[in-house]
């Protein structure tokens, strides 16, 4: 079975998320992202936490972390640097606990079937603080060179801390149990048990079987021909398992960025934007002080596309209508200051909105932020602004890399809400563009209902005021045609396996003249 890995945007610090085990769809194993094994040395002496009745606070925290994902939608990378924080880890147990939480939360749905198999019961069937426990014993036990006493021992002990003092017994029983056979043979037996073709993807893969179909549609939408999407569906899964490096947006007018230094290097991609070596961002001076912001390439090229579909008039208003946490928002109002436009972010959360206004913190005049539901923006402000980005909520299956847990928390009945609620931000955004005016609409998710599907239901209802933008062009343009891209189309996918980017997708419109 797979080792786990740990990208540099894992680093707890970052509060990125994502990294770590992969899973090869085809390859029958899930598979590391780099092959190599990291994680505690077996033939280290032996520490406290090897005695029993002790746990490391690694597993501690893993185990918290993965706990409030479960009960309370907690969100992994906003959540585990806190606790790492709070618990003044040093860098080394930091990175365990990042591997332990991370590798976890991707695979578990790997693990319950293994935990199934060993058991003899349906996960369904078990408390959800012993599954817990037991989904992380498995990643140590599976995927890490953790030695399986330390394994075992501390997953006992954390049970009998979380659970009742049975639960001990039991999880002694399925994990002791789990080690007897070799990892690659509880894959094949993972494997031999699944329903069904998609059913043993999803099992050797780790995303459930509804994401797959979805991510199978989405590139044959794009236009990867019928025989290369199982393969192009390989790469993206194994993509998604496996840590994204870390990317930073230089942003323009506040730092150039030749001069970030700290060992990046530009991206081949982005105008604005650096490849950085792992380690903890925050001690980059740019970073510091915010002229350089973590961002993820396809983030960069998302808010470019509106900046530099066409040249910036002086005076311009524009609109971030969805902003929080507010990366786009401070690279928009960076190319708006520029140009001498000017930027207004609405985001309704109100701890999101101080997210925004944290991120834009290093202008000079930072943009106003609003608080409303920008689905009533139309009607408030009609006609208001040259530029509206619409980056909308969504289910956010294209940033697994990064949000490990992401695919476990939307169920297939969320698509239609989301799809309702991006239709409805549309329509306001179209109301609140001048005519003339530029929108974009952006997706971190390439389900087709929320990106072709929102593009072809937006020209259906606003025949006579909306026309789609060549987006491709300005991708193409804004990278240096640098960017690989799916069948000639106007609107934009990109792809974790083919753009080392979030699968972002973006469509331009402009509003006609009346
Ligand atoms: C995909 S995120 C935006 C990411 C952001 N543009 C960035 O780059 O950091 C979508 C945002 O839309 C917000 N949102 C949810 N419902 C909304 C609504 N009715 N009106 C406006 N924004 C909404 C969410 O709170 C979330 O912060």
């Amino acid at each position: 079975m797979s080792p786990s890995t740990r990208g540099p945007q894992d680093d707890p610090r970052r509060g990125t998320g994502g990294g770590g085990a992969a899973a090869s769809s085809t390859g029958r194993r899930p598979a590391s992202g780099d092959g190599k094994r990291r994680g505690p040395d077996r033939r280290k002496p032996a520490t406290p936490s090897d005695r029993p009745g002790s746990v490391q606070p690694a597993r501690r925290i893993a185990l918290e972390v993965i706990r409030a994902v479960r009960e309370d939608d907690a969100y992994a990378n906003l959540l585990l640097p806190s606790k790492i924080a709070a618990a003044g880890l040093d860098s080394a147990d930091a990175g365990l606990a990042t591997e332990l939480t991370y590798g976890t939360l991707r695979l578990r749905g790997y693990y319950d079937r293994v935990i199934e198999l060993a058991s003899g019961r349906p996960v369904a069937e078990i408390d959800g603080a012993v599954l817990d426990v037991l989904e992380l014993g498995c990643h140590q036990l599976l995927s890490m060179r953790v030695a399986t006493h330390a394994a075992v021992n501390e997953s006992v002990e954390l049970a009998r801390q979380v659970a009742s003092r049975s639960a001990t017994g039991f999880v002694n029983g399925v994990l002791r149990g789990i080690t007897r056979t070799p990892a690659s043979e509880w894959l094949e037996k993972v494997m031999d048990a699944a329903t069904d073709d998609d059913d043993r993807l999803a099992a050797a893969a780790s995303h459930p079987a509804w994401v797959i179909r979805a991510f199978r549609r989405a590139l044959a939408a794009d236009g990867v021909p019928a025989a290369d999407v199982p393969f192009q569906l390989d790469e993206l899964l194994e993509a998604d398992n496996t840590a994204a490096a870390l990317s930073l947006a230089a942003l323009p007018g506040l730092v150039d960025r030749d001069d970030v230094g700290a060992g990046t290097e530009p991206s081949p991609l982005s105008p604005v934007g650096l490849r950085a070596p792992s380690g903890d961002p925050t001690g980059i001076p740019a970073v510091h002080d915010g002229t350089a912001r973590v961002q993820d390439e396809g983030s960069q090229l998302a808010a470019l596309a509106l900046s530099r579909a066409r040249p910036i008039v002086e005076g311009e208003r524009w609109l971030d209508l969805c902003a929080g946490p507010g990366g786009k928002t401070a690279l928009l109002a960076a190319e708006a200051r520029l140009g001498g436009a000017t930027v207004v972010a609405n985001e309704p959360v109100p701890a999101r909105a101080g997210l925004v206004r944290r991120a834009v913190a290093a202008l000079p005049e930072p943009p106003v932020v609003w608080e409303r539901d920008g689905t009533t923006v139309g009607d408030a402000e009609p006609e208001s602004f040259d530029r509206i980005l619409v980056d909308a909520p969504c289910t956010g299956l294209g940033a697994l890399r990064r949000r490990p847990e992401a695919r476990w928390r939307k169920a297939p009945s969320d698509v239609a809400e989301l799809v309702d609620l991006q239709q409805r931000l549309i329509d306001s955004a179209v109301a609140a563009l001048k005519p003339g005016g530029v929108l974009a609409y952006v997706t971190c998710s390439p389900h087709v209902g929320e990106t072709r599907g929102q593009v072809q239901g937006a020209l259906r209802r606003w025949p006579d005021t909306l026309e789609q933008l060549d987006a491709q062009a300005v991708l193409r343009e804004v990278t240096g045609d640098a960017i690989a891209l799916g069948a000639p189309d106007a609107a934009v996918q990109l792809w974790p396996h083919r753009n080392s980017t979030d699968a972002m997708f973006v469509a331009l419109f402009r509003k006609l003249p009346a």
